[in-house]
């Protein structure tokens, strides 16, 4: 069997649900070896209301994480997370960049569920990825917050301004662009290519336990494209996977639940 290898560089979860701990987990899940680029670590605070601290990692440290894996190694598709700063937004567009690096999946991390997500962890990273990372993205992956952010429009509310969101943040020079509409708009997701919108649709599932969800989903279609499958291959594959793990998702304390990503091969799609 060919091995694959797909790279993610994104914050630590300290709590497992998220960030590189989702997209490791993930990979493994879907056949593909996992390398990391660690770019923030986050520590939630057990006695204050579960509040997130995000704590940076230095961009010199990223970069020889990223030439690890990048030179040394060799990868089939990357992605990014939560990125911390704008320095390392702009590193890991270098590293796209120059090393012409293929099956780019972007997700916007702007936002953490369990916090109020009104309130946008590092609203100065905005800037930066409309700027200099979508553009690089073979897929971009925001959520609602994020589509409204990067689009530059007020809330979306409806699949249409979800179509509208797309096709402006596709106008930033992303290959396609995958609106998620999540638990506030009926799990429907908005694949757009510049000609033409997909609808990818699934069961609601009524639970709040969907913590990783976002990160497990764009790492999924990272390991589909680095086997070599397409866009809306990996895309579908990606969302019956992800069904599955919020399906099945579990209690990890009383302010959240984290998304299961072994239910898809305990369970498949049921
Ligand atoms: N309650 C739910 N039932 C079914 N699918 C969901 C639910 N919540 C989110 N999803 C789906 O999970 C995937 C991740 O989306 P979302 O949770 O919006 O990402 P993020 O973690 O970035 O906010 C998308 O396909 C979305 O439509
Ligand atoms: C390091 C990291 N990345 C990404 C996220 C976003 O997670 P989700 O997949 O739930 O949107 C979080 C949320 O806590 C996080 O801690």
């Amino acid at each position: 069997m060919p091995l694959y290898k797909a790279l993610t560089i994104a914050g630590s979860d300290s709590s497992g649900g998220a960030g590189i701990q989702a997209d490791l987990t993930t990979f493994q899940e879907r056949g593909v070896y996992g390398m990391s680029a660690v770019t923030t670590i986050v520590a939630m605070d057990p006695y204050h209301n579960w509040f997130h601290n995000v704590f940076p990692v230095d961009v010199e440290t990223v970069r020889k994480q990223l030439d690890t894996s990048v030179v040394g190694v060799g990868i089939d598709a990357v992605k990014t997370g939560m990125l911390g700063s704008p320095a390392i937004i702009e590193l890991a567009a270098q590293v796209i960049e120059k090393h012409r690096l293929k099956n780019v999946v972007i997700d916007p991390v702007m936002v953490c569920k369990g916090t109020d997500e009104t309130e946008e962890l590092q609203p100065e990273n905005t800037k930066s990825l409309r700027e200099v990372l979508v553009p690089k993205a073979t897929v971009v992956t925001p959520n609602l917050f994020e589509a409204a952010r990067l689009s530059q429009m007020p809330p979306i509310q409806s699949v249409d301004d979800m179509k509208e969101a797309a096709a402006k943040i596709h106008e930033l020079g992303a290959q396609y662009v995958l609106v998620k509409g999540g638990s506030k708009l009926d799990a429907v997701d908005i694949l757009y290519d510049g000609n033409k919108y997909e609808v990818l649709e699934s069961e609601k599932i009524e639970t709040t336990y969907t913590h990783g969800a976002g990160c497990t989903y764009s790492a999924a279609i990272t390991a589909e494209l680095a086997k070599g499958r397409s866009v809306m291959e990996a895309v579908k594959t990606a969302k019956a996977f992800i069904t599955s793990a919020i399906k099945h998702s579990f209690r990890l304390n009383e302010y959240v639940g984290a998304v299961n990503r072994s239910a898809y091969r305990e369970h498949g799609e049921g």
